[in-house]
């Protein structure tokens, strides 16, 4: 089975921020993620991963534009100086929370001039910080409608571009599915390599699981084809839980 992270921007929300860290903890997690933790001090989540012997695994950049805001921006031409700025901020979070990971976020845009924007943008970043890993993840048009990456084909041609072997793919189950209808097609062609996963049923974006209320994705054979494929890193829970409280939506972790 794959080492699995739970993302506590949408899961253990029940709970306030700094709790979630020790639910995650509890129910079995080594790893979370935190989408946008630019909110609370670095010192705060950091002290909370320590407390709970937690390892962080990815935030999402450039902040703190994601929740009523734009989903990023790296591929709006113009908005460079912009970007520079707001990955030099989160380089900082990620140094003192130790994220081995950094989603950037492309933004609502489209053409040839963004796509060109977009590849600049990720070559500037991954030479600014070589030591620090970079992801982009393609989302689907109806949670993000007009958001440039919206295609796992697009994804690697702007990957091919980009050309560092510090910026990498970020695989979504959920938005996969949504986008191509074939979860397990999309990783079967394009998971080599990747540098992240996360899960979630579609449509609903529920837990991991099969049939009504769920979805069509086979996750037993999606984790068998992901641990077949060599893939070392952490596959994240990125869900909202169908039940009131997470830990009862954990029945597919077994
Ligand atoms: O929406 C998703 O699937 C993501 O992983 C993004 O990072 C959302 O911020
Ligand atoms: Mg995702």
């Amino acid at each position: 089975m794959p080492r699995f992270a739970a993302n506590l921007s949408l899961l253990f929300c029940e709970l306030p921020y700094l709790d979630r860290f020790a639910a995650a903890a509890r129910a079995g997690f080594e790893a979370v993620e935190i989408l946008f933790p630019y909110d609370i001090a670095a010192r705060d989540t950091r002290r909370a991963l320590i407390a709970n012997g937690l390892q962080l695994v990815l935030i999402n950049a450039p902040p703190p534009n994601y929740t009523g805001g734009m989903p990023g921006f790296a591929a709006l031409p113009g908005g460079e100086d912009r970007f520079r700025h707001d990955i030099r901020r989160v380089l900082r979070y990620a140094d003192e929370l130790r994220a081995g990971l950094i989603h950037v976020m492309a933004g609502p845009a489209q053409g040839a001039a963004a796509q060109e924007t977009l590849v600049a943008n990720l070559q500037w970043a991954a030479d600014h910080a070589p030591g620090q890993r970079f992801t982009i993840e393609p989302l689907n048009d109806t949670d993000q409608p007009g958001y440039f990456l919206n295609d796992y084909a697009l994804a690697a041609e702007v990957l091919a571009a980009v050309d560092r072997p510090n910026v990498g793919l970020q695989y979504d189950a959920y938005h996969a599915q949504m986008i191509h209808g074939d979860a397990a097609g999309i990783w079967d062609r394009y998971g080599a390599g990747a540098f992240h996963v996360q899960i979630g049923a579609a449509p609903d974006r529920s837990e991991p699981g099969r049939g009504p209320g769920h979805g069509p994705v086979d996750f037993a054979a999606l984790f068998a084809a992901i641990d077949a494929s060599g893939y070392a890193g952490w596959v994240s829970a990125e869900y909202t839980p169908s039940t009131r409280r997470t830990e009862d939506s954990l029945g597919w972790l077994t």
